[in-house]
């Protein structure tokens, strides 16, 4: 499986109250998040917004969703979007997806599949999980426009576009003579994608030096990891991280992702293109790209998805 380094990716800290655009802090935030995602493709966010009752009733109602039969699971396929577990390819993992879920409806929409009865615990806290994990991404991503000076002009058409997917995900912990792969190295085909977890660890991310590196989440931090589609909107300045899960331990690992979609065509803002950085991507429609990389093998075979799909 190659080597696996402790070696740390760097931790960025939101929770100051004075993190607003124009003050000092805000520019130096700024500037590590920039160089955190050129150079490692994504970084550790030390965030309060999700208080330890929420953070301990999110994993609390995913464990009750695991719980559910099989045949309620399924309930929630919906092509790649939904519900993934038993697969022989990937014996320890099970996830569910729930799309639009920073609308309510969508998520009363999904409880009740899950409980035609209804779960209000469930829907109120995954709802308001996902809307404190979206106010982190939106505020990454007024940092990352305004660091390369584009906020005034692309945030808001961006962030109208911008839709959410949570996945809740599941590891068991591998029996003896047992892979110990959770999750396959892979890329995100997201703009972001934001990863929380239990006390458990298992992701890694792959350095540029091609040495994976072990994830330590500390309380109340999230992973911001680049997807492709940010790889071709930043014209390759970020590229996407690769990451996989590693079961090492004896327990069941709980995880979350918000992915960060946006609703129409991506195209290069002219300010990131010049001699040297000449266009290295036409403009995409991100939801094509997704199809062409779930739907087809071809869209399968490539390390970087887009670049098959619209690379110059
Ligand atoms: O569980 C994790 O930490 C990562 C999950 C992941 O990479 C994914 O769902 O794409
Ligand atoms: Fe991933």
């Amino acid at each position: 499986m190659g080597s696996v380094t402790v070696a740390k990716i760097p931790v960025i800290d939101f929770t100051s109250d004075d993190l607003k655009p124009g003050t000092s802090s805000w520019v130096s935030v700024c500037r590590e998040i920039w160089s955190a995602l050129e150079e490692h493709g994504c970084f550790l966010a030390k965030y309060n917004k999700v208080s330890s009752q929420l953070n301990e009733a999110i994993f609390d109602v995913s464990e009750e969703l695991f719980h559910l039969p099989t045949d309620v699971k399924i309930r929630n396929i919906n092509g790649f979007l939904g519900y993934h577990g038993q697969l022989p390819a990937r014996p320890l993992y099970e996830s569910f997806g729930i799309d639009y879920v920073t609308v309510k409806e969508q998520v009363d929409k999904f409880t009740n599949t899950m409980w035609p009865s209804g779960n209000n615990h469930f829907c109120q806290t995954v709802y308001s999980f996902s809307k404190a994990v979206k106010e982190l991404h939106e505020m990454v991503v007024r940092m990352i426009f305004d660091n390369y000076g584009l906020e005034n002009k692309y945030y808001d058409s961006h962030i109208e576009s911008t839709t959410y997917l949570l996945r809740i995900l599941k590891y068991r912990a591998p029996q003896e003579n047992e892979s110990c792969m959770g999750l396959h190295p892979h890329t995100d085909k997201s703009f972001l994608t934001i990863i929380h977890q239990s006390h458990v660890n298992g992701l890694e991310v792959k350095a540029k030096n091609g040495e994976w590196i072990s994830v330590d989440f500390a309380p109340s931090t999230f992973v911001v990891m680049a997807g492709e589609a940010i790889m071709g909107w930043s014209n390759d300045r970020i590229d996407a991280c690769d990451h996989r899960v590693t079961m090492k331990y004896k327990e069941t690992r709980c995880s979350l992702g918000l992915f960060s979609f946006i609703k129409g065509i991506i195209q290069v803002p002219e300010e990131l293109i010049d001699e040297e950085n000449p266009l290295k991507y036409k403009p995409f429609d991100h939801v094509g790209m997704i199809h062409y990389f779930f739907g087809t093998a071809e869209g399968r075979k490539h390390q970087r998805t887009l670049k098959a799909y619209c690379g110059l």
